[in-house]
Parts: C-alpha cells; sequence; structure tokens
C-alpha cells in the first residue's frame, strides 16, 4: 500500500487585484492541478521543478497545512487537512529557509519543548536525542541558543527536530540551501543513513541536482502545477537530453578539439568545453582526448537541473 498517495489532486488560488479605483479583477491561479502520484513506505523521492512549479502548494496539502479544492490526498491512510493532529505524529517537516526551533533558546530546551509538544516518551526521546545528536554531531552545541548557531549548525538541528517523534515520512524542502560543500556532504549522508537504518520515507525538495543524485532514485518533476516526468533519475537525464560537460585546459592554446563522442560547445585561450551525454562515460573521452592533446587539466561539469528541466519543459 501506498504511504502517499495523490490522484487528481487540484489547488486553486482567488486571486483580487484592485483594477483603479473602485473595480476588484478577480483571477484563479490554478497552483496544482491533475496531480496524480504514489509513495510507497521506504522510497526517497526528489520532487523538483522551477519557481512557482507548485512544489510549496503540493507539501502544504500533503502536511494539512493547505486544503485541496479538488482531487483525492491521503498520507499514512489519513486525509490530512481533516486529520491535521493525528497526521502531525507520523511526518517530519523540514525548511531550508526558516527553523522550527525557538530562536532565543538552546538547542536543548527547544528539544525538550518538542517532547513535550508531540509527548513523546522519555526514554523513546532520550534514545533518539543521543543517536541524532550524535550523528549530526550537536554534542557541543546543545546548550547554544539557536540564533548563535550558523547556517549548517541550525539546519542539523531542525533535522533533529523534526525526528524526535520517530515519523514515517519526512518532507525536506531545500535542506541544503546555503550550505557548503562539506555541510551538504554531511546531511546527505545522514539521510541515506535514515533511511537505510530507520525505512523512513522521503520527499525532498530542492534545486540541487546533487541532492537527488545522491539521495534519490526516483524523480518527479512538476510544471505548472502537474507532473511531467516520474521516475527513474537516468531516466530524466535521457528524457531531457541532457549533457555533461568535460572542461579541458590545454597546455597551449590550440583549435577546437575533435574527438568522437563529444561535441565542442566554447573555447577562450587555451580552455576548452565539450558536451557529451549525461549518461555516457567520461573515461574514453578523457583518455581520447589526453592521448592526442597537450593536457594541463581536466574537470567534468555535471548538468545543472535546472538545464534539464528548461530542455524537458521546452517541447
Ligand atoms: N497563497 C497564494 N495565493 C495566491 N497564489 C499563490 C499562493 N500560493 C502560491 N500561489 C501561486 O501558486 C503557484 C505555485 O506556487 P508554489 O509556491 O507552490 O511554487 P513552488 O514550486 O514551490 O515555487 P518555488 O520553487 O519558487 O518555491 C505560483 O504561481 C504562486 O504564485
Amino acid at each position: 500500500m501506498s504511504l502517499i498517495d495523490v490522484k487528481d489532486l487540484e489547488r486553486t488560488f482567488v486571486v483580487r487585484r484592485r483594477n483603479g479605483r473602485f473595480a476588484r479583477t478577480r483571477t484563479e491561479v490554478r497552483a496544482v492541478q491533475d496531480l496524480t502520484f504514489q509513495v510507497g513506505a521506504g522510497e526517497m523521492v526528489g520532487y523538483i521543478g522551477p519557481n512557482g512549479a507548485g512544489k510549496s502548494t503540493t507539501i502544504k496539502m500533503l502536511t494539512g497545512i493547505l486544503v485541496p479544492t479538488g482531487g483525492h490526498l491521503q498520507v499514512a491512510g489519513l486525509e490530512p487537512s481533516r486529520r491535521r493532529t493525528e497526521l502531525a505524529r507520523r511526518i517530519g517537516v523540514v525548511f531550508g529557509q526558516r527553523t522550527t526551533l525557538w530562536w532565543d533558546l538552546p538547542l536543548r530546551d527547544s528539544f525538550e519543548l518538542l517532547q513535550k509538544i508531540y509527548r513523546i516518551p522519555p526514554d523513546r526521546y532520550r534514545t533518539n536525542l543521543e543517536e541524532y545528536v550524535e550523528l549530526l554531531s550537536l554534542g557541543d552545541l546543545l546548550d547554544t541558543p539557536v540564533r548563535q548557531l550558523s547556517l549548517g549548525q541550525r539546519m542539523r538541528g531542525d533535522i533533529v527536530a523534526a525526528l524526535l517523534h520517530d515519523p514515517e515520512i519526512l518532507y525536506l524542502d531545500e535542506p541544503t540551501i546555503g550550505l557548503d560543500v562539506v555541510s551538504k556532504g554531511r546531511l546527505r549522508d545522514f539521510l541515506r543513513t535514515l533511511n537505510a537504518e530507520r525505512g523512513t520515507t522521503l520527499l525532498l525538495t530542492t534545486h540541487d541536482l546533487q541532492d537527488i543524485e545522491a539521495l534519490c532514485r526516483r524523480v518527479i518533476v512538476i510544471d505548472r502545477g502537474t507532473a511531467v516526468f516520474d521516475g527513474d533519475l537516468a531516466d530524466l537525464h535521457r528524457h531531457g537530453g541532457s549533457m555533461r560537460t568535460l572542461v579541458v585546459d590545454l597546455v597551449d592554446e590550440a583549435a577546437p578539439i575533435v574527438v568522437a563522442g563529444a561535441v565542442i560547445r566554447r573555447v577562450e585561450g587555451p580552455r576548452q568545453w565539450l558536451s557529451f551525454p549525461t549518461d555516457a562515460s567520461a573515461a574514453p573521452l578523457v583518455a581520447a582526448v589526453a592521448a592526442t592533446y597537450d593536457v594541463a587539466d581536466l574537470s567534468i561539469q555535471e548538468p545543472d537541473i535546472e538545464d534539464v528541466i528548461r530542455e524537458l519543459y521546452s517541447r
């Protein structure tokens, strides 16, 4: 049985705008329409799409904050907007852009408040707190007020806060936004461990393709309120015809590189950019370039999720 079941989901907003001194115009914005997908227990799913596509609106409906204007929605067998309190015990939510912690309180006090709010049994609370604090290296920061934490530390605190009550589902909205590479890596490792060891289902919205690549086998792409792709990440790249880039620094300036399996995109002095398909291995290409040209350095750029999505929509 699906843990998240979304069928023909719709959410329309009515926007009233002033038109002249007295008149007002009434427009309907269809933030989500004809949206259908299921997520099984233990899945890690990336939920992506451009700005304004309807991601936040979907997450708000899944958590029960917003009431759908049409369609069918069940999370853990519950209708979110009608059973919000009951559902809150079974889900956790993390927003990269804002904190759910109390700004002036030390982390420890925020966690204790959550224990009371969720009525977490003391033993379970202690075990979870110890495990998550250890895994996320927050031990030395428990007595620090949230406002004094760095963004990465605060984010780790928010994740612990979202997990203390053992939710079956964790929604993450841009969890790595603004984090440095090391913090991003640690967070991804933690989420992988959480999913593997506790079987927590993860639904993740992000603009960072590397979050998706590190965590999600499955991706749902939403555009103008509806799913335009639902499948494997590798298929998404094929579907979008996305390309990776091999950046070659030659010892000296040279004519554009000619090599099988790649197309030259740009030349700037001794630096050249070559495109090749995302599902092709870079190794033979690197070997072919290195065998023919005097190479000072090489690097590979992954396709940007926005490019893949843009390509998908332009069809
Ligand atoms: N409360 C609201 N009233 C009116 N329109 C809204 C409201 N909330 C969202 N919308 C509109 O619904 C559409 C979807 O917005 P939503 O915030 O769900 O997109 P998103 O995919 O989360 O975007 P982003 O990546 O920028 O966060 C947008 O056109 C937005 O302007």
